[in-house]
């Protein structure tokens, strides 16, 4: 195990259900992610590929195998310790997942309000910034109802990097974009991810944006066909 990965896994399953309905969904898994690198994760719809990022995430708890993130074993974790590590996490779903009733702006700031060393005009502050950087600071005092995909899209990044997270998890960012603006969205976060210095897991179907990758790690059935590491007993094999 690379003791400064951001993420480091091995012999990572996952299992849905109980008794005889209990069906085995990963198989051990194991890789890691090094700091600032883009990785994209592919493979066939009900390969596992969600269920991999919740796990990273924390959302969900670790059943067998090691999952260490950001330096935190989360295998056996207590709640506060994955509440802990998701405080360090930036997430971005393929439904924005933006609220309603809160402005661009304000939804953005709602990041920051984790965030006890930071007052209220920097936060502010630091929510208009971001918007501008991902190009909408004409449109701070939006509604959601009154964005674009795209634009919407591009606030969910916002959101997920205006508290400098050292992890990004980005589940299908541009499935629901056009080719324009899907380039725009991934070009984007590869651009702050960078001047940032966060490590980015992206899955994807989206073949039109493989080209941002450093690496691509393929997916089939519950298992990493390319990319992974395989156990020491099944290299032995
Ligand atoms: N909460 C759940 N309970 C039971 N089975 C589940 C649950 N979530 C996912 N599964 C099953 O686990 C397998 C992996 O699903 P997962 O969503 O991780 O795949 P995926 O690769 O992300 O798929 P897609 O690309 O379609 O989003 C699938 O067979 C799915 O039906």
């Amino acid at each position: 195990m690379s003791s400064d990965a951001v993420v480091s896994i091995r012999n990572l399953d996952h299992f849905y259900g109980h008794d005889s309905l209990q069906k085995q969904v990963l198989f051990d898994v194991g890789f890691d992610l090094n700091p600032g690198e883009i990785v994209l994760l592919t493979g066939p719809s009900g390969c596992g590929k969600t269920t991999l990022l919740t796990l990273i995430g924390g959302l969900r708890s670790v059943q067998a195998g090691t999952l260490s993130v950001l330096g935190q074993e989360l295998h056996g974790a207590s709640q506060r310790q994955r509440v802990e590590v998701r405080r360090n996490i930036g997430y971005i779903f393929q439904a924005h997942n933006l609220l309603r009733f809160l402005t661009a702006s304000q939804n953005v700031q709602m990041t920051l309000d984790l965030q006890a060393d930071l007052n209220w005009d920097e936060r502010i502050a630091r929510s208009h910034q971001m918007l501008e950087a991902v190009g909408l600071g004409d449109h701070l005092d939006y509604y959601p109802e009154n964005l674009s995909g795209g634009q919407k899209q591009r606030v969910a990044i916002a959101r997920a990097l205006v508290g400098r997270p050292k992890l990004v998890l980005a589940d299908e960012p541009t499935a629901a974009l056009d080719r324009q603006s899907g380039r725009d969205v991934v070009d984007l976060m590869q651009q702050l991810a960078k001047e940032q210095g966060c490590t980015i897991l992206l899955v994807t179907h989206d073949n039109r944006i493989l080209d941002i990758a450093d690496r691509i790690l393929e997916m089939e059935d519950g298992r990493l066909v390319k990319g992974g590491l395989t156990s020491p007993v099944l290299q032995k094999a």
